[in-house]
């Protein structure tokens, strides 16, 4: 099922903020799209326009070419998967996924089968006779996505699934939500706040902020080529490192440098990955190491300028001390420019 989300404004309260403002998006059929964004930023409230358990101020929502912005969720035949499971306590596995279908009337036997099917889907066959409080975190979500599968929803709503998991978890779930979504072919869409956990498993991530929609777009290109500051600072991490113009214009070629300022480019930022440790005269910056991180494979220097301003630099060789003055370049075309109100100038030759 496609969804599309046609100048969708939420306000909760009459006399309260705008929640969402404006917001219009096309989610492919058969694909997995990630809402990310900070705490408060409208995913929740979203997601849950999406289900039909709220409704917009404004606006209107389709599912393929039918409006269903009145529509409740039984109607929109969505499924839903939340951060605390939301399972029954008392009933078996079997019983838990078997039941939105014995709501719906389906005979006994039908049931059976499909549970077992969606046992087998989210591998938790084994299990299908305990209750839930005898399954870990992770057993238990693939119970409620089986749960949530049970009457081959339009859409599948996923708000946080993997919040209550820990961090290796989290990484096997969510292979495990990919690979499930693939199977099924079922249009999802996940909320989260974690970015790496957005950018590894959606065809598309929707990055929002205060209500508004940021840049929707592959994982790839939120990452390369982000539409505005906000979107440039929230992915990657550590996070990309920010400059005035005025700082750094010295070590660009003068023609582009004077291009960017006449289109109105006042910051400037790099990121952390993106530098390289040299002694010429191109550096564009130089500073004392102040601290040297490595973890595992991860190496992680902070250099603190003369203007005091503090930079993040990763994954390069470390042959030099905490201490050491150290000089940094790298390439214009790693470089990315803003103006004034945070979005995007692009000169051809700065690409
Ligand atoms: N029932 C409600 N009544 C009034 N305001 C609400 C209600 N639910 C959410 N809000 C407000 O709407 C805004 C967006 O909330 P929402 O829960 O959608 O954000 P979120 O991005 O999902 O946040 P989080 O990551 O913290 O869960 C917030 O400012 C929140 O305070």
């Amino acid at each position: 099922m496609e969804v599309r989300f046609n100048s969708v404004s939420m306000q909760y309260d009459e006399n309260d903020k705008t929640v969402l403002k404006d917001m219009s998006f096309d989610i492919e059929n058969h694909s997995l799209v990630s809402i990310l964004g900070p705490s408060g930023c409208g995913k929740s409230t979203t997601l849950m326009l999406i289900s039909g358990l709220l409704f917009p101020t404004d606006g209107q929502i389709f599912f393929d070419d039918k409006d269903v912005t009145k529509k409740d969720a039984v109607q929109r035949k969505v499924g839903m998967v939340f951060q605390n499971y939301a399972l029954y306590p008392h009933l078996s596995v079997q019983d838990n996924i078997m039941f939105p279908l014995k709501m719906a009337g389906v005979n006994k036997k039908k049931r059976l089968e499909k549970a077992q099917e969606l046992a087998d889907l989210v591998q938790i066959s084994e299990h299908l006779n305990k209750k839930p409080g005898q399954l870990s975190g992770g057993q238990q979500q693939r119970v409620a996505i089986a749960r949530a599968l049970a009457k081959e929803p339009s859409i599948l709503l996923m708000d946080e699934p993997l919040s209550n998991l820990d961090a290796k978890l989290r990484t096997e779930m969510r292979e495990e939500i990919r690979r499930i979504q693939k199977e099924t072919g079922v249009t999802t869409v996940f909320v989260t706040h974690d970015q790496e956990e957005a950018l590894s498993i959606s065809d598309k991530v929707m990055v929002l902020n205060e209500g508004v929609i940021q840049q929707n777009s592959n994982p790839q290109q939120l990452y390369d080529d982000p539409d505005n500051l906000f979107v440039a600072r929230f992915l990657g991490s550590p996070e990309m490192n920010i400059f005035e113009m005025e700082d750094i214009e010295d070590s660009l070629p003068q023609n582009i440098s004077g291009r960017l300022k006449q289109q109105g480019a006042v910051l400037a930022g790099i990121r952390p990955e993106s530098w390289i440790h040299t002694n010429s005269e191109e550096a564009v910056i130089t500073g004392i190491t102040e601290r040297i991180e490595i973890v595992g494979k991860e190496r992680k220097v902070s250099l603190v300028l003369e203007s005091g301003q503090m930079v993040d630099i990763a994954d390069v060789e470390i042959n030099f001390r905490e201490g050491d003055m150290v000089s940094f370049g790298t390439d214009i075309s790693n470089m990315f420019f803003f103006d004034g109100d945070g979005n995007r100038v692009v000169t051809t030759d700065a690409e």
